[in-house]
């Protein structure tokens, strides 16, 4: 039988141009025509049976919310129907149903109740909802004083307290450390092999293959792909990469900063020779220009290596290398970071670089490049993994 049912389901949204429109609406003294009408999403229909476990992945504002608060029946459809037969745990936005001025204790019972259980169940789950989320010094601290890491330490802990025939986590995992979040796949899983179905929205490839046997892709609303992860996932890298190159080619990356000091250029080289297209394993050079505009009182240069996806690959700048670059005000200067094995796997990267002081962009970011080059890598060795580590083997006997 199948656990969720959804049948052309399309939701717009309406977007008045002022609260008082908005009001207006509300006593039916507006007409919509002052109204833009946002479609978030469009004749969606896809069926889920018991014990399958599904991602949802789409590009930011491509409707994967929307469709979860459906499912979840937080917002309600514009056109089709939704069928669920099952309890359904869920963890949406984080603190959905939470409280800032009430206390952890206090929010487990509104947020329990609201994810449909009774009082009674929560008083018996209470102790084990306060154990998993390691919380125990501040469960009767107001939420205010929480992180947002401690709120989804609290919101897993009770939509998972108990085992729901769905469990419907939309991308709130991303908020907690390393450390809570490996607890809260070891929960999923041993969910998943208990029989629960899982609806999961994330942009981490890695959880999307590890958890899910599934994968739907949704991009401005629309389904684009429903079909086994890796599958669907090339799909979604070919998509950013699409919309990468054209951005690229509108605006040359996104740039931020004062402007004390201000990038110029930043070239590859490989053995010495300019390229895009690099082997993996080879030595890379990453050659940086830059001016200093204006007195700046230190200078630290960075660079950032990311995949199609956004993955963090590696960064890495002068203050944490122990080198101080040029900066006298008017110079003009180049300095060169130089990678001698490059092992990443075959692929696409983009390489951002910063200028700013002490260790970090956030204090006086003087010039921050988005995209500032793209690197392609070649690799005549086969791994699994974004990056080649010396392996050995051995044999005991
Ligand atoms: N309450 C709302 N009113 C108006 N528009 C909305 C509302 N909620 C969502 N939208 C719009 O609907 C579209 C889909 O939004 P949604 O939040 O579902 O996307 P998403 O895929 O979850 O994005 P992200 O990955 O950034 O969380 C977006 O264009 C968004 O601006």
């Amino acid at each position: 039988m199948d656990l969720i049912t959804v049948d052309n389901l399309s939701k717009c949204f309406r977007i008045y141009p002022s609260r008082r429109h908005k009001l207006a609406s509300l006593f039916g003294m507006e007409s919509s025509k002052h109204c833009i009408h946002k479609w978030a999403l469009k004749q969606i229909s896809f069926s889920i049976a018991a014990g399958e476990s599904v991602a949802i992945v789409g590009r930011n504002g491509s409707g994967k919310s929307t469709l979860l608060k459906l499912i979840c029946q937080t917002l309600r459809p514009t056109e089709g129907q939704i069928t669920v037969n099952g309890r359904i745990g869920a963890l949406l936005e984080l603190g959905i149903g939470f409280h800032e001025e009430l206390s952890g204790r206090e929010n487990v019972y509104i947020s329990g109740q609201l994810l449909g259980m009774s009082k009674q169940e929560i008083d018996q789950h209470i102790e084990n909802i306060i154990n998993f989320s390691e919380l125990r010094e501040y469960i009767d601290v107001q939420l205010k004083k929480y992180s947002s890491g401690m709120q989804m330490r609290l919101a897993f802990s009770v939509a998972t307290a108990l085992r729901p025939e769905i469990l419907i986590v939309d991308e709130a995992l991303s908020v907690g450390d390393a450390y809570f979040q490996h607890k809260c796949f070891d929960r999923i899983k041993e969910f998943q092999a208990l029989g629960t179905s899982l609806l999961f929205v994330s942009h981490d490839p890695l959880a999307v293959k590890t958890l899910c046997d599934r994968a739907i892709l949704i991009d401005k609303g629309i389904m684009l792909a429903d079909d086994n992860p890796a599958a669907v996932l090339d799909y979604y890298n070919a998509l950013i990469a699409n919309a990468e190159n054209n951005k690229i080619s509108i605006d040359e990356g996104v740039r931020s900063g004062s402007g004390e000091a201000k990038l110029t250029a930043v070239d590859i080289f490989n053995e010495n020779e300019p390229a895009q297209v690099v082997l993996s394993g080879s030595k890379i050079k990453l050659r940086v220009s830059y001016q200093i505009m204006e007195k700046i009182p230190d200078l630290t240069i960075g660079f950032l290596i990311k995949d199609r996806v956004g993955n963090e690959v590696f960064g890495s700048n002068t203050y944490l290398l122990q080198k101080t670059p040029p900066f006298v005000q008017g110079g003009q200067y180049q300095v060169v970071f130089e990678l001698p094995d490059f092992r990443l796997a075959a692929g696409s990267y983009n390489i951002s670089v910063a200028l700013h002081s002490s260790y970090h962009h956030l204090s006086n970011n003087y010039d921050w490049w988005d995209h500032a080059a793209t690197i392609t890598v070649i690799s005549e060795q086969v791994f699994a993994g974004v990056v080649r580590l010396d392996t050995q083997y051995c044999e005991l006997i």
